[in-house]
């Protein structure tokens, strides 16, 4: 059980300053609603309800990529949930930031900057050293409490998510509350047929780390997406290259080799890697390529149908399975074959299912999937893995300390 306290042990009327995660998917710079801003809303829904003034603080993308976009848009889908205006204020703790924040007052809802645009936010460092920046300096004495609510943010060291609550008052808000309960207890629990995990997605960071320290426990893990073609890479297969634009694999390999190839060799057995990718052929149509036949001029974007297959017979097998990551790029109709073809047979499969990661978590609506056929929806990515692997999350002792 955490030991931080919640919103339930807030007096009404407080002036908070409120962490959430809205980081979502941006397509043609448009910023797509989804899981995030549905769950969030419920935590200021129950704020409001208890007269408090509500502050927003929240981050999307990351610098440099095309994702990191202010959070206007952000603003308008949260009032659509909610059924009221959030105001957004386009800074985040300058004199326009603190025009707003002192004139705000009981049932007041606004949502500030992208943080990650504001100094001091990022890079990560001790919590001590975050809550000294200028950024907490200024903030923090306008407000009576945090409410940390960014569990999917919790293992970043970042300002908003470990500075304040080092100097603050601060509470759990029930997106934090909930999954943190959630994801911690499907790490106690055990299993007596094979656990499966189908890992895919972008971020090598979040899921290698996932099989070295659960390669000793998991029975099988299906990969896909970036991080399949990262240990094709180890087999000699040319896949995994940056093609001309593409800044997914490179950085990561040099990051990642190593224990890549250490972990390959330690649980080679376990391991399931793509047989065949699908790539876009030259009628624009999706192709399929075995493995054998790539070269690295070829961007994939999917598994092939004999992966898929494959994949679908493991979990079809399993007594759990747990997914963190797309097997390839399913926000395009003709790349989603093999992420909704291996969450179909999960939830056709009799077995307790988890599926984590903020992206991979739409493809669940986006593709009609029933999240009731699913034991666990996680909003969270990197901190639902941190979960897993009993990883401390910095966002979380944080508040614990606080208490
Ligand atoms: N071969 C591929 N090339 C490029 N992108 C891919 C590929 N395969 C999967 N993806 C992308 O992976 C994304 C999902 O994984 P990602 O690692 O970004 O996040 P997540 O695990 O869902 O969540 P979080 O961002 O919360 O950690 C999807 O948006 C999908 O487009
Ligand atoms: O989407 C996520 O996983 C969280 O919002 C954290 O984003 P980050 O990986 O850019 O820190």
């Amino acid at each position: 059980m955490s030991s931080f306290r919640t919103i339930d042990n807030l007096e009404p009327g407080r002036r908070l300053l409120v962490r959430i995660d809205v980081n979502a998917p941006v397509e043609d710079g448009v910023v797509q609603d989804g899981r995030r801003f549905a769950r969030h809303a419920e935590t200021i829904r129950d704020l409001l309800a208890d007269d408090h003034a509500v502050a927003l603080l929240a981050h999307q993308g990351r610098p440099g990529r095309d994702t990191f976009v202010s959070l206007d848009q952000h603003a308008d889908i949260l009032g659509d949930h909610l059924g009221r205006e959030v105001d957004f204020v386009p800074d985040t703790y300058g004199e326009e930031a603190l025009a707003a924040i002192d004139a705000f007052d009981s049932g007041d809802v606004l949502l500030l900057e992208n943080v990650r645009m504001c100094d001091g936010e990022l890079p990560e460092a001790d919590p001590g050293v975050k809550a000294e920046t200028e950024f907490v300096r200024t903030l923090a004495p306008r407000f009576d409490a945090y409410v940390g609510d960014a569990y999917s943010t919790a293992h970043r060291s970042h300002a908003s998510i470990v500075g304040f609550p080092r100097v603050m008052d601060a509470y759990a808000g029930r997106v934090m509350e909930g999954e943190y309960t959630a994801n911690t207890a499907i790490r106690e629990r055990s299993f007596d047929g094979p656990v499966t995990m189908v890992l895919g997605g972008t971020k090598a960071e979040d899921t290698i780390p996932v099989v070295e320290r659960l390669g000793d426990t998991v029975d099988r893990f299906c990969l896909g997406g970036i991080v399949g073609e990262l240990f094709l890479r180890t087999e000699g297969y040319d896949v995994g290259y940056d093609v001309e634009g593409s800044e997914l694999f490179d950085h990561q390999w040099d990051d990642h080799r190593e224990t890549i190839e250490r972990v390959h060799d330690s649980y080679d057995e376990k391991l399931f890697l793509p047989t065949d990718l699908a790539f876009e052929g030259a009628d624009g149509e999706r192709a399929e390529v075995d493995v054998e036949g790539v070269t690295k001029e070829t961007p994939f974007f999917d598994v092939g149908s004999e992966t898929v297959e494959r994949y679908a017979d493991r979990v079809s097998t399993s007594e759990a399975v747990f997914v963190k990551g797309a097997l390839g790029v399913f926000e395009d109709e003709r790349f989603a074959d093999g992420t909704v073809a291996v969450l179909s047979a999960i939830a056709d499969a009799d077995c307790f299912s988890v599926v984590g990661g903020g992206d991979t978590a739409r493809s669940i609506s986006a593709y009609d999937l029933d999240e009731s056929d699913f034991s666990r929806v996680s909003i969270a990515g990197g901190a639902y893995v941190r979960a897993l692997t009993g990883d401390p999350l910095v966002g979380v002792d944080v508040l614990e300390s606080a208490s």
